[in-house]
């Protein structure tokens, strides 16, 4: 009998990212453990503690989740095998007998804030933002009476977890709000690809130079290979040090994407592949993926006859 897959998630329980966690039917049997924090979540996965863990990566609305950015571009490898988007959707929770003119202070995560700053500062004007380490610890402290604030902006489903009341729900200033989640193990080969995946990775250059950032993009662009995110975060070690965060479409088999990456090895100082896997919300297109594949097959054919023969038509 195969042991049941332990799934570390970014909590505590009633957390949008658990919410993305159980969005993909765990099977029966499986552990699911709240951490506290990301970097936690992660390293009970480097550790051995958990199999997977499921972190926010990117939101619709306010960007890159830097939490998890920084902490996959070092430490041991993780790579991700899925990912899930989760619309995101706001309440403000609050212990029974408040009202909303009580409300002095805001508890969320940085992020839930960012997403509900109009609606707090139309109905709220005066209430300060106080920051929590997630939607659900707001809600979580506020249950346990340890909160600094007066309601929490949470899932609604925290309200039920935490035995709290709603006293205003859908409050995101973008009712389309999405948030980007990965699953991440340590490394294992990628799944197979499926004519609609993407492939992650982290590029350092070392010695900051004219074209840094063009000679990146070219290694994707003269392949063909599409960019779908960037984004520059400091490596921490000094001023004007950074790395860049590389989202692609394409799977790190189809030739495109893999004669990319032995580009960037050539021209980054470092490389650090973050996993290929299926693309959430996208059909796949296996027909493209195999035209491409196709051109650069027949090029590497083409090739090897002119280093054999001397010459090739
Ligand atoms: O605090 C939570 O509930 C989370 O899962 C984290 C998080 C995030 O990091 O962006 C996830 C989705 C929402 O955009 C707000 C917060």
């Amino acid at each position: 009998m195969t042991e049941p897959t332990t799934y570390a998630y970014f909590g505590p329980a009633g957390t949008f990212t658990e919410a993305a966690l159980r969005s993909t039917s765990p099977a029966e049997g499986s552990v699911l453990t709240p951490y506290a924090t990301v970097p936690l979540a992660l390293d009970a996965v480097r550790g051995g503690a958990a199999d997977l863990a499921m972190v926010p990566i990117e939101n619709s609305v306010e960007g890159a989740v830097p939490a998890t950015l920084d902490d996959l571009a070092g430490g041991a490898p993780l790579v991700i095998t899925a990912e899930v988007l989760l619309p995101v959707n706001f309440a403000l929770l609050a212990r029974r007998g408040t009202s909303l003119d009580d409300v002095r202070r805001v508890g969320t995560h940085p992020h839930a804030e960012a997403q509900c700053r109009r609606w707090l500062s139309q109905t709220l004007p005066g209430a300060a933002y106080v920051t929590a380490s997630s939607t659900a610890a707001a809600a979580e402290a506020l249950a346990t009476g340890t909160a600094a604030y007066d309601a929490a902006l949470s899932a609604r489903i925290a309200a039920t977890t935490y035995g709290l009341e709603v006293l205003a729900d859908q409050v995101g200033d973008n009712p389309d709000a999405v948030t980007r989640f990965a699953l991440l193990s340590r490394p294992v080969p990628p799944p197979l690809p499926t004519g609609a995946d993407r492939t992650t990775l982290v590029c350092y250059i070392r010695h900051d130079h004219p074209g840094a950032l063009m000679q990146i993009l070219e290694e994707l662009s003269v392949r063909g290979v599409n960019m779908t995110t960037i984004v520059s975060r400091p490596t921490g070690e000094r001023l004007g040090h950074y790395r860049f965060f590389i989202d692609c479409d394409g799977h790190v088999d189809d030739a495109p994407v893999g004669e990319a990456l032995m580009g960037l090895r050539r021209v980054c100082a470092e490389v650090r592949y973050l996993g290929s896997y299926r693309r959430a919300g996208v059909a796949p297109a296996p027909a493209e993926r195999a035209q491409a594949d196709a051109r650069f097959r027949e090029a590497q054919a083409w090739l090897a006859r002119v280093r054999e023969e001397g010459a090739a038509y």
